[in-house]
């Protein structure tokens, strides 16, 4: 467990980065890519615990993978060809991994038993078992939680599902199984979420088909080995998008971030929040769509968020909450109920520790009352936590640089889930 002193109000956060690659896109590049006829290059990929949760699954199961600097090539097999694991496939702390890995796998001749962290031990797989069950794949799983086991089955069914959450996950996991069914699965979502499965199939040549909120899938499994450019990803650009806009005398760019419609909500709720935020560079030729942004330090107001609002933006809630305590007015946040079973409930996590730097935000069962225009400033030294959570010590890093007094951060380590050279970023834009 590491300590890490944060730096306290800072004179401005200026310059570039190239943020690490985007998170999502890497995780479905590396399970596709496994059961691809060919190699698959994925450039660009994030290098962080999450996705070397995938690559170590599918390694797991026989698929070979070779890293050429930030590169990796997967030799694909066919999903036929996939070797019994020897042991719990280990999930570490990753619910993406978790949850798409059991669809992808769900029609296996051999058992599979998945573990993982004490975090995403806690987290609910229901959503996941009962469609796939439905679809005639069983997973034993005391209370829904890991640890979780595959038992064989014969064969699976197309479904028609309608999504009780918007889970880009959820989706993504029956969509795995639908190409490996007995007829057409039809998936109807209640809002739209991150489409970056759907995307990519077509680049591995395998066509989804979208109907208003139907996601329309036909049984194949030949897909067709290619080569991904994985974007920059906006959920760690959002970080620096926050420090630029609330820390005085900020100009920061952030370039190749991914700007797939799907997962842009933070810039659209951002905007609505009164910043302008520059988008050039846009790169929009078949894969993900990128661009580089430009923010600068601006004033912001409250505004209200709702339910709607939230899929797409659904990883930044807790950025726009501090972005919130800076802002003219109150900002009510409503329908953000998922964030109570991300890798910690983040509606508690981030409320008990900004609150500790001086915020006044109230907890809602479904989201945030935060009143704008708080100086965050402590009169000792505090101890924020992580709680293990990536996105919630990065967060506080980024309170911490408008923040006055002494602030430390417990557990930092969590930042290598998902961005693992954040602290060597933070330095380099903070101004001398
Ligand atoms: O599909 C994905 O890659 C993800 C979907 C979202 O989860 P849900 O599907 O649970 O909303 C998001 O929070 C997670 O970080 C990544
Ligand atoms: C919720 C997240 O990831 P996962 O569900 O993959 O653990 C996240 O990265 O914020």
């Amino acid at each position: 467990m590491t300590d890490r002193k944060l730096q306290t109000a800072v004179q401005g956060v200026r310059g570039r980065l190239e943020v690490p690659g985007d998170k999502s896109i890497s995780h479905r590049a590396v399970m596709l890519g496994s059961i691809a006829d060919g190699d698959t290059y994925i450039k660009g990929i994030l290098d962080s615990d999450d996705v070397r949760s995938t690559l170590g699954a599918m390694a797991d199961m026989g698929v070979e993978s070779e890293w050429y600097d930030q590169d990796v090539i997967v030799h694909g097999r066919p999903l036929t060809a996939l070797q019994e694991p020897s042991h719990p496939l280990n999930m570490g702390n990753s619910g993406t991994s978790t949850r798409l890995l059991m669809g992808l796998l769900a029609n296996q001749p051999f058992p599979i038993t998945y573990s993982g962290d004490a975090s995403l031990s806690t987290r609910p797989l229901g959503r996941v078992i009962d469609p796939l069950g439905k679809m005639g794949a069983r997973y034993v799983a005391t209370n829904q939680r890991l640890p979780a086991t595959k038992v064989p089955t014969q064969g699976l069914q197309g479904i028609h599902y309608r999504l009780p959450v918007a889970s880009a996950q959820v989706k993504s996991a029956l969509i795995l199984a639908g190409l490996q069914a007995e007829g057409q699965t039809v998936i109807t979502e209640p809002l739209a979420t991150r489409d970056h499965t759907e995307r990519m199939l077509q680049q591995f040549g395998v066509t989804i088909t979208r109907d208003g909120q139907d996601i329309i899938v036909n049984p194949t499994t030949k897909l067709h080995a290619t080569t991904i450019q994985v974007p920059g990803d906006i959920s760690s650009a959002a970080f620096w998008l926050i420090a630029g806009l609330i820390v005085p005398n900020s100009q920061l760019t952030l370039t190749k971030v991914g700007i797939n419609d799907t997962r842009i909500g933070i810039l659209r709720l951002l905007q609505r929040m009164g910043a302008v935020i520059t988008m050039a560079n846009v790169v929009a030729d078949g894969g993900e769509p990128y661009a580089d942004l430009t923010v600068t330090t601006q004033g912001l107001q409250g505004i209200h968020i709702n339910g709607d609002d939230v899929p797409t933006a659904v990883d930044e809630i807790p950025l726009l909450v501090l972005a919130a305590t800076q802002a003219l007015g109150d900002t009510v946040i409503t329908g953000a109920q998922e964030l109570h079973v991300k890798e910690t409930d983040r509606i508690a996590t981030v409320t008990t520790q900004l609150n500790k730097l001086g915020a006044n935000i109230e907890a809602r069962e479904d989201g945030f009352v935060v009143h704008g225009g708080t100086p965050l400033r402590v009169a000792e030294p505090t101890v924020v936590d992580s709680c293990g959570d990536h996105r919630i010590g990065m967060m506080l890093a980024i309170a911490a640089l408008i923040t006055d007094g002494e602030v430390t951060l417990a557990k930092a380590e969590a930042v290598s889930v998902s961005y693992p050279s954040f602290f060597a970023d933070l330095e380099r834009v903070v101004a001398e």
